[in-house]
């Protein structure tokens, strides 16, 4: 299935899909997919090709591409924080050289992409944020010692813990999880949904409900991108959408675009589905953790963009602008 031609990489071009409107790729070969190379985006990428094969019966083949962010030591917000993860698999995919990417969600930039669709957003995991170490929060020692490297996790840690040493980390998860088996950190703050895609649910020491502590916008949510002119395509991967996990992402990242925030900015939001409506909640907090402005509204799931946009207005007009801005 690996053939060397299709392993061809960089050169290796075939016709694009959506040409033409049949689907039929008896032709083509298996469906590329580009990924990261990571433990949690091979795991995922693998997931979301088993789903594709289940629904279409297309074979898909993964192939790994190593983005800026994965290269470079630095922390993300000083490497210019949004579109790290994922500039390098948009450029193969406006090159050809892969047929669709697999990210998380969460890591792609709220702004527009010229010449990308965002096609599929499968059935979302776990959103909720995780602490690693050797007991519960309330338990750890006073002055304890935990990594993260998220302004959103520190306000909100800080909400709840003033009193702990909130220590900046970057690296994958398994990294971050050795620092604490070293005892160089007390404890780390993880996605739920990576820690079970790399199997390492076993580190969990409580799972933060989002009374405590709001996901990051589509956090434990993936997302499918190809190139916007390929109809045929689209349609193929939108076998794997799924329309509520959809409507939640959207009405959390709304959030996030109008606050004008990235990954590195202090935005929790967590929307779900509640009988039959979109609730959502949202939070700005002060780096420090000091305050704290958190809202909430309801609507339909086809206004999901209103209720986001409308959501974040009401934050600014609490003051949500003046608490971003500030840092320790
Ligand atoms: N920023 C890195 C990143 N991107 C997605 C996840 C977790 C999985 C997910 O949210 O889908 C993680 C690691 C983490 O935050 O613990």
């Amino acid at each position: 299935m690996e053939s060397s031609r299709e392993r061809g990489g960089r050169g290796a071009r075939r016709p694009p899909y959506g040409r033409s409107s049949a689907l039929s790729t008896a032709d083509r070969g298996p469906l590329r997919l580009g990924t990261r190379k990571s433990l949690m985006a091979m795991t995922q990428s693998r997931m979301v090709a088993d789903a594709l094969t289940e629904a279409t019966g297309h074979a898909v083949e993964l192939v790994g591409v190593t983005t800026e962010g994965d290269v470079s030591k630095a922390l993300l917000a000083q490497i210019g924080g949004t579109g790290v993860f994922v500039n390098a698999l948009r450029d193969r995919l406006l090159a050809g050289e892969v047929d669709f990417a697999v990210h998380s969600l969460k890591d792609l930039p709220t702004g527009p992409a010229e010449g990308i669709a965002l096609a599929a957003t499968p059935v979302r995991d776990d959103p909720r944020d995780a602490l690693c170490g050797p007991c519960k929060l309330a338990d750890l020692p006073r002055g304890a010692r935990v990594g993260t490297g998220s302004p959103r996790r520190v306000a909100q840690l800080r909400a709840m813990r003033p009193d702990l040493d909130v220590v900046a980390i970057r690296g994958n998860a398994d990294t971050r999880l050795r620092k604490v088996a070293d005892g160089e950190l007390d404890a780390v703050v993880l996605a739920h949904a990576g820690l079970r895609r790399i199997g390492r649910l076993d580190a969990v020491a409580e799972i933060f409900d989002p009374d405590q502590m709001l996901p990051a916008p589509g956090q434990g949510a993936l997302a499918l991108e190809c190139r916007a002119d390929q109809a045929g395509l689209r349609a193929l991967l939108g076998t794997v959408d799924d329309p509520m996990t959809r409507a939640c992402v959207t009405a959390e990242r709304t959030v996030l675009a109008v606050l004008e925030g990235g990954c590195s900015a202090p935005v929790g939001t967590y929307a779900a589905e509640v009988d039959e409506e979109l609730h959502l909640t949202a939070t700005v907090a002060a780096f420090d953790g000091s305050r704290q402005i958190r809202l909430s509204a309801s609507g339909h799931p086809d206004d999901a963009e209103t209720l986001g946009r409308d959501l974040a207005h009401r934050l600014l007009a609490q003051g949500a602008d003046q608490l971003m801005g500030e840092r320790d």
